[in-house]
């Protein structure tokens, strides 16, 4: 039998429901243990509790611990793959910095549960199950850091959370999941191409992600200036314009050498320098806005401090957003 690391971190997959007061938290951090029985029958499962933490409480030193610790299970030679159970509230910023980080061909798959282990219609012990079986599946080496969850396989670099509560809250919105899960078997329906591997360090640059909206002016990007941010992420409109109020604050960050990565709020389509009025794409591109497609923004914030540690040249950190 295969040789599956299960990491665990935390997240609802790992919390329990207070029946008196209805609240969900974490309580017991070996409660997944209880899956052990289960998921034998899939591999010679093995399980790390690395913190029991919600996952709105994991910052990117954290997601260095989970990488670091994957990476060292994973240069074992008898160990096949490595399972990450996590919180699904900022699962995808991990997966995604595991993606970019992680340095070998054998499977990494993250998941996690809507509804807590004491909750009806729980749904931790089967994404776990899932994971497992995809974790110890040969097809999935040299797909990068894969997201399982409610049936489905989703590459770490598209997938996000879409709904608040439901089971099905994983998608890929413009690509659709790589591949499916059912009682039988996994099928894949497409390949993936591994992104360009950055530093695993843990970031140390602070990067600040805004979001425009109609009207906005320059004050936000003003204060990330005095706070002496290293970066910023702008969630720009459409194809990637930005209220021309916006600007004056642009122009004062980029004459500091702050890069700042444009993305779209749009979660279809790509940024390009189409709109040539005051504030559209033409303009943010000639002020030399690193323009970056394919991921979203909380996506791009983790390569950007990723990205920083290798340069801060923005020709070159342009060249690690490429799609
Ligand atoms: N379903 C979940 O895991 C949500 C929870 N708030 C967390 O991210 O830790």
């Amino acid at each position: 039998m295969k040789k599956i690391i299960v990491i665990t971190t935390g997240g609802t997959i790992a919390m329990s429901e207070n029946k008196d007061s209805q609240g969900v938290k974490p309580r017991d951090p070996k409660i997944l243990e209880s899956t052990l029985p289960m998921l034998s029958h899939y591999g010679d499962v093995h399980m790390e509790h690395l913190f029991n933490m919600p996952s709105p409480h994991i910052t990117p030193h954290e997601m260095y611990r989970i990488a670091k610790e994957a990476q060292q299970y994973l240069d074992q030679p008898e160990v096949a793959g490595v399972v990450v159970t996590h919180g699904t509230d900022t699962l995808e910023e991990t997966a995604y910095f595991l993606d970019l980080v992680i340095n070998s061909k054998k499977p990494v798959v993250v998941t996690g549960a809507m509804r807590s282990l004491n909750e009806l219609g729980a749904d931790g012990p089967y994404n776990l199950v899932n994971a497992v079986r995809v974790a110890g599946d040969e097809r999935a080496a040299d797909f990068g850091t894969l997201v399982v969850f409610n049936d489905e396989i989703h590459p770490a670099k598209t997938v996000t959370k879409t709904h608040t509560s439901n089971v099905a809250t994983f998608q890929s919105p413009a690509l659709g999941p790589i591949g499916l899960i059912t009682k039988k078997e996994i099928i894949f329906h497409r390949t993936l191409h591994r992104e360009k591997l950055l530093p695993l360090h843990s970031p140390v640059h602070q990067v600040v992600l805004i979001k425009a909206a109609a009207g906005m002016d320059s004050s936000l990007i003003e204060w990330t200036i005095e706070k002496k941010v290293d970066g910023l992420v702008i969630e720009a409109f459409g194809q990637g314009n930005l209220p021309p109020a916006m600007l004056p604050g642009i122009q004062k960050a980029l004459d500091r050498q702050i890069p700042i990565v444009l993305v779209s709020r749009c979660y279809n389509g790509v940024v390009q320098d189409t709109y040539e009025y005051e504030g559209g794409g033409k303009q943010l591109k000639e002020m030399g806005l690193i323009f970056s497609n394919g991921i979203n923004g909380q996506k791009a914030r983790i390569k950007l401090m990723l990205a920083l540690q290798k340069s801060c040249d923005p020709r070159q950190l342009q060249s690690y957003f490429q799609i």
